[in-house]
């Protein structure tokens, strides 16, 4: 039997040499790690649509627009998730754990000192080369 892939929206918020980072709430799938915002896309969703709903809900801010970075499927072995990585640079608003959860905008070159799900792995070593 195929395993069920959950498809997750995720946005690589950047300003200046910075990315704005959350925590992942202790009690949810890889809790108490760090993560780029986002959240599943739903059924009736486009990509770009669950992205800009899950900031605006997560950190506080209207999406304009992004672009796709990367896609990444990881087999958590409880949990198979696609990540739709997208980077964001045209918003508005001023981020900050809107769900109460603590962020942080880190310089990239900082990335290193924050423990991130495996699957990040693969995007931190993407936008050390490219973002
Ligand atoms: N948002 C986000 N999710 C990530 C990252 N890396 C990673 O493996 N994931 C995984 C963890 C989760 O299994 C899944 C995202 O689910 P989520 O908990 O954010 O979903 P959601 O915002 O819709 O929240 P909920 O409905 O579960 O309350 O993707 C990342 O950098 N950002
Ligand atoms: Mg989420």
């Amino acid at each position: 039997m195929t395993k069920k892939i959950v498809h997750v929206a995720v946005g690589v918020i950047k300003a200046d040499n910075t990315l704005f980072i959350c925590k992942r709430p202790d009690d949810k799938h890889q809790g108490g790690l760090w993560e780029f915002p986002g959240g599943k896309v739903e059924a009736d969703e486009t990509v770009f649509e669950a992205l800009k709903r899950e900031l605006q809900e997560e950190v506080g801010l209207t999406l304009n627009s992004s672009s796709e970075l990367m896609l990444i499927e990881h087999d958590y072995g409880d949990k198979c998730v696609k990540l739709d990585v997208h980077l964001v640079t045209d918003f508005s608003g001023q981020a900050h754990g809107a769900e109460g959860q603590q962020s942080a905008w880190v310089a990239i070159d900082k990335l290193d000192n924050y423990n991130f799900p495996a699957a990040n792995v693969e995007i931190i070593e993407k936008i050390k080369v490219d973002v």
